[in-house]
């Protein structure tokens, strides 16, 4: 039986704020810089140990992955960073606040921005400045592998080959493996990996800073998961996170 622990960062700036996020490059918020050293000492004290971590190319969750291994005192472990664990491009909704969008556009349409498995935000402008096209972290990408906007399919096209190519391999080579990723780069992964139908996927929510564990057989195929935090609190921010969407 295999393990591995996937993380969504903890609060950041425009998780606060209520605002989409997507590929903007957010720092954490104090409460985030402590959700992430929580999950360190909780992961500690549960026995985890790792010895290969993967995270996105963004601050949020480079910076909460430090601070859990930090925590840990294990801040040798190796590094993969990977932009295609980035967060899903939000579009055109980069920036705007959640609850104002909700209140615009009614709360099914974002709803459906921001859950529906097809159905894509408004795409960027090339010409607008948030595209990522010459930010140098992208430098060795195409523009065809940079989003304008991304569904859930856009993101789980991407995020598949990384656990088919790289991480996959590397669990069955014995590796201990931390994810530190974002609440839609991890459904796309869990979507994968649980087998998740297009129509549930809607209602799967993941909190900030919360260590979650799957247990996989030899094939990888989940036999069980678990939060490792406190299940009640761990409900509460769940459904925080399905509520941001809703106009006030
Ligand atoms: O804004 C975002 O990029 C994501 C994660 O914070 O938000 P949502 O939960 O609305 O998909």
């Amino acid at each position: 039986m295999y393990k591995i622990v996937f993380m969504r960062h903890g609060e950041s700036t425009w998780n606060l704020s209520n605002r989409f996020t997507g590929w903007t490059d957010v720092d954490l918020t104090e409460k985030g810089i402590n959700e992430a050293k929580a999950a360190g000492k909780v992961l500690k004290e549960s026995g985890f140990t790792f010895d290969l971590a993967y995270t996105s190319v963004l601050k949020r969750a480079v910076r909460t992955l430090w601070l859990a291994l930090d925590e840990m005192d294990m801040m040798y472990v190796p590094i993969k960073n990977d932009w295609r664990l980035n967060e899903r491009h939000y579009g055109a909704l980069q920036g705007l606040d959640k609850g104002e969008t909700a209140a615009k556009y009614g709360d099914e349409q974002v709803l459906v921005w921001r859950r529906s498995y097809d159905t894509p935000p408004p795409a960027l402008e090339v010409s607008d400045d948030r595209v990522s096209y010459n930010d140098p972290r992208y430098a060795g990408l195409s523009k065809e592998q940079i989003p304008l906007t991304e569904c859930l399919k856009d993101t789980v096209a991407r995020v598949v080959p990384v656990w088919d190519e790289d991480i996959a391999p590397a669990i069955r080579a014995g590796k201990k493996i931390i994810i530190s990723a974002h609440g839609n780069s991890l459904r796309a992964l869990i979507k994968m990996l649980d087998g998740i139908s297009d129509n549930d996927i809607v209602g799967l929510n993941i909190p900030n800073g919360q260590p979650l564990v799957y247990e996989l057989d030899a094939d990888l195929k989940p036999i069980r998961h678990y939060y490792l935090g406190d299940a009640d609190a761990i409900a509460a921010a769940q459904a925080a996170v399905a509520n941001q969407g809703k106009a006030k």
